[in-house]
């Protein structure tokens, strides 16, 4: 274990503590206890003749250009570098004393049907996506992504029947129908997320406390939004800050990345000073440097370069970071943030960084206001 491992290894919770709850996550950044780290095997691109697929995949590309796309299996070079990577993430996160599990991924070339329409899988890749973990609540989002409706049968329902038994609360949304009037077509002919039901991903969603951001985007809709202040209002006093056009597509987290509490790492090209949410006034912003494009081994990547500032808090003082990105990096670490490099060779392809391929389960943060 190198030098710097050594001296970020937290206190262990004393033994005077209460024992620690089964899950407990209330914000992106404090102490980390317990992860899920996700199973890139038998990770698919479903059939982009799905609309739901080509707007959570491609939603830039014309039909034409969809045409290019290889659906089916990733490349085995993918898949394989891609388990080496997680399984060095995984050995780095349990040598810093945090629990992780990475739940077996069911077989997603299972093709399935409702009463509408007929899908084949995606991935277990990006745990992050379609739950979110709030307090002592385990949340399922309704991705409008046909191919991820079973995403969670096999290991993750299980582990998270078990967090119920040891006292997590365990919530789904309203499982959405995903029929074809939930999409539409733009001018261009390009696929538009429609409002005639509550759909959003998990990751649209980031956590402050009592902060909650949502981004209405194609991976979240107006209704997303309405069903997450309704089921919020059951849990307290939360804040819910939608944003919207700042980042129409997929996901926010390479957009914002809360690093600490008081400081916030942004894309500059997708906010400006004056987009900054307002949850942040008072905050030190550390706008992205230039992000490094990381030529990707397939024609089409799920994901941009800005993949780059997908990375994982595993306390206010310690990152693990994409090693491709050293500018970040260097800003990080001028913040006073010890960084963890790390490799996700195929990050770009698989649409996934470290905090996409991670769902914190226990962090030592409570309900705190950290924009008031
Ligand atoms: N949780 C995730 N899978 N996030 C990845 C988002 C990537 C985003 N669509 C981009 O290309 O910038």
């Amino acid at each position: 274990m190198g030098e710097t491992m050594t001296n970020v290894i937290p206190e262990s919770a004393s033994a005077g503590e209460t024992a620690r709850p089964a899950v407990k996550s209330w914000d992106e950044f404090t102490q980390l206890r317990e992860v899920i780290v996700g199973d890139v095997a038998n990770a698919r691109l479903p059939r982009m003749s799905d609309v739901s697929a080509w707007l959570a995949c491609y939603p830039t590309l014309s039909e034409k250009e969809l045409r290019e796309v290889s659906e089916g299996a990733f490349p085995k070079q993918v898949i394989e570098e891609t388990t080496e990577d997680l399984a060095t993430l995984i050995s780095t996160l349990r040598d810093l004393g945090v629990t992780v599990h990475q739940p077996a991924a069911p077989d997603h070339a299972k093709v399935f049907s409702s009463p509408d329409w007929t899908s084949d899988g995606y991935l277990s890749y990006c745990p992050r996506d379609i739950t979110m973990v709030l307090g002592s609540a385990i949340i399922e989002t309704p991705s409008p992504m046909r191919a991820r409706y079973f995403e969670l049968l096999g290991g993750m329902r299980e582990l998270f029947q078990e967090y119920m038994l040891r006292g997590a609360t365990w919530l789904s949304a309203p499982k959405p129908r995903l029929a074809d009037d939930l999409f539409s077509l733009d001018d261009d002919g390009l696929p538009l997320l429609g409002e005639s039901e509550p759909v959003f991903d998990a990751a649209n969603v980031l956590r402050i406390g009592r902060d909650v951001i949502y981004q209405v985007s194609r991976s979240g809709n107006e209704l997303g939004l309405r069903w997450l202040e309704s089921t919020l209002r059951l849990f307290g006093d939360f804040r819910v800050h939608p944003v919207r056009g700042v980042y129409g597509y997929t996901h926010i987290d390479t957009t914002i990345t809360l690093l600490r509490p008081g400081l916030v790492l942004l894309n500059p090209e997708r906010l400006t000073e004056e987009t900054i949410p307002a949850c942040f006034r008072g905050w030190d912003i550390l706008w992205s440097p230039p992000i490094r494009d990381v030529p990707a081994i397939v024609k089409r990547p799920l994901s941009a370069p800005w993949l780059g500032m997908n990375l994982l808090m595993v306390s206010p003082e310690v990152a693990i970071v994409d090693e491709d990105q050293p500018e970040l990096i260097s800003a990080m670490e001028k913040k006073g943030i010890t960084v963890l490099p790390h490799k996700l060779r195929h990050s770009r392809v698989l649409g996934g960084g470290f905090h996409c391929v991670t769902l914190d389960v226990v962090r030592d943060g409570d309900l705190e206001d950290y924009c008031r």
